[in-house]
């Protein structure tokens, strides 16, 4: 018979396709030839997301390892009426449930697991039916897996809207949480997206196992409390695999980008890279402030600054590339000749932040991100815009200390006065204080991220553990 395959089940987008491929990736190397990869792909949404999955199937393809195959699900249609994109993303998942039970039932190989993105819940009910053990690929942070296992909890426990109540919120293993920080989705509990939250946090309760894209050393104390039991009120959570940090590395392009090249001829950490993730398009209000502070602070910098999407509805709103004479304040580019760049399509992120020449970054605070940032030990500035990132952001200020924080008002669209970034980087870049101790930290994590996944390390003996659980869960699929 056939090896074991297991399953994977993406979301598309740039923070969650990739690293759950390159898990599934090191999950066929972990096992040494016992197991297959099948990756299940829903059409994607947008025609941005369609281009860079096709692109990246094509090179995982290309690249000879024989034993992942991707099979394409039929097209749903997609939903409307929804409030946000958790909503969205669900129900999408929901619309391809008799797909992913037609694609696993016709596999002609045992099945190891179904492995689902952060919004799958749905998938997991599959998973249950079929009797294959149901694991979440969790792209974001522990600290955020242990808020949704405790919403449940929260939901029960406070009254009101969580940014009415007096004091802050316990999450074991964490500071305390100010509800200011709280991710987008908790903060209007009169919208189906806070449903979504909460009965994920429960749907959860139904999975095999977790594995998030952290690092023990990164995040101890929260793995501990979800192992305990604490986030769940004593009832045991499935097992957490903390395998990370898995960051997907592109191979080299022939010709330096030229961002690269520009980056070449600055002096070492001097240049702050400001940059809003893969859907990050700012109105024409918050550039004016971010080109006043770097205008101002005579800082280095290398801005991604990208232009507005043609669609902006949940779930499609892909920036387009800027016209720069059109969003900078006049005479901008002029102004910072020499000490600046500003870029206006999508840049190679990851080849920027391990450039010597790269100090700080003011960042969206996507997980990935996140992630990016410390393995290549470079302090941060957060500046979240959605989802979960103002909960990331916490995470980086007061659990990881890598970060300088920036004052915004969240009830004005996350707004950042200039006046206040221009503060935060001369901190960061300029010897503050607060600076010195996130690139102090910084530097910490960077070697904490390298030693988790060397061989023994924390991340791969979990990765070591998930595979012998996986290959030993190996059940056949009975044909319907
Ligand atoms: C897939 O496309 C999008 C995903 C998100 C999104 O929303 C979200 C909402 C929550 O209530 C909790 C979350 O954890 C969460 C996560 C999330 O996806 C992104 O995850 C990335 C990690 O891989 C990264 O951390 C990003 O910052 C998250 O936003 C939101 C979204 O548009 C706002 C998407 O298009
Ligand atoms: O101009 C860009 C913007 C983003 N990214 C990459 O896109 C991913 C963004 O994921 P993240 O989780 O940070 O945020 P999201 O885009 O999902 O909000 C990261 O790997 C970034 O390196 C990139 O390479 N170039």
């Amino acid at each position: 018979m056939a090896k074991p395959t297991v399953v994977l089940l993406p979301v598309w987008g740039a923070g969650h396709f990739m690293p759950m491929i390159e898990a599934g990736k090191r999950m066929l190397r972990g096992s040494g030839g016992a197991l297959s990869v099948t990756v299940l792909l829903m059409p994607a949404p947008t025609p941005g997301s369609m281009v860079d999955i096709a692109a990246q199937v094509k090179r995982e393809e290309a690249s000879g390892v024989d034993d992942i195959s991707f099979r394409h699900l039929p097209a749903v249609d997609m939903p409307t009426g929804h409030t946000g994109i958790e909503e969205w993303i669900s129900r999408i998942l929901r619309s391809h449930g008799p797909n992913v039970r037609a694609a696993i039932a016709g596999l002609d190989c045992p099945v190891a697991a179904l492995v689902t993105d952060i919004f799958c819940t749905p998938a997991l009910e599959v998973s249950r039916e079929l009797g294959v053990p149901g694991y979440v690929y969790f792209p974001s942070s522990a600290s955020m897996l242990a808020l949704l296992l405790r919403s449940p909890g929260l939901d029960e426990e406070v009254a009101v809207e969580f940014e009415e109540m007096d004091g802050t919120i316990h999450i074991p293993g964490l500071p305390p949480v100010p509800p200011s920080a709280l991710p987008t989705t908790m903060l209007d509990r009169k919208k189906s997206t806070y449903d979504w939250l909460i009965s994920t946090g429960r749907g959860y309760m139904n999975a095999t196992g977790f594995i998030v894209n952290t690092a023990t050393e990164l995040e101890q104390s929260v793995l501990a409390a979800i192992a305990d039991g604490r986030c769940t009120r004593g009832v045991p959570a499935p097992t957490v695999y903390p395998i990370g940090p898995v960051l997907s590395f592109p191979p080299p392009p022939e010709q330096p980008h030229e961002c690269v090249r520009w980056l070449d001829v600055q002096p070492p950490a001097s240049v702050l890279f400001v940059c809003f993730g893969s859907k990050g398009f700012l109105p024409p209000s918050k550039v004016r402030e971010i080109a006043a502070a770097l205008e101002r602070s005579g800082h280095r910098f290398l801005w991604v600054l990208r232009g507005p999407p043609v669609d902006s509805r949940h779930g499609q709103r892909d920036p387009t590339n800027a016209t720069l004479d059109e969003l900078l304040p006049e005479g901008f580019l002029e102004k910072t000749k020499g000490r600046g760049l500003v870029w206006p399509t999508r840049a190679p992120q990851k080849e920027i932040l391990a450039h010597a020449a790269v100090g700080g970054f003011v960042t969206h605070c996507g997980w990935n991100s996140i992630l990016e940032s410390l393995w290549f030990g470079v302090p941060v500035l957060p500046w979240p815009l959605d989802a979960e990132q103002h909960f990331n952001a916490f995470t980086l200020v007061s659990h990881l200390g890598v970060a300088v924080p920036l004052e915004m008002d969240r009830r004005r669209d996350n707004f950042v006065e200039a006046a206040e970034l221009e503060r935060a980087v001369s901190s960061l870049l300029g010897g503050g204080e607060e600076g010195r101790k996130a690139r102090e930290k910084a530097a910490e994590m960077k070697a904490a991220c390298r030693k988790a996944v060397e061989k023994g390390g924390s991340s791969d003996v979990a990765f070591q553990r998930l595979t012998e659980e996986v290959r030993r869960g190996a059940v056949v699929v009975a044909t319907k």
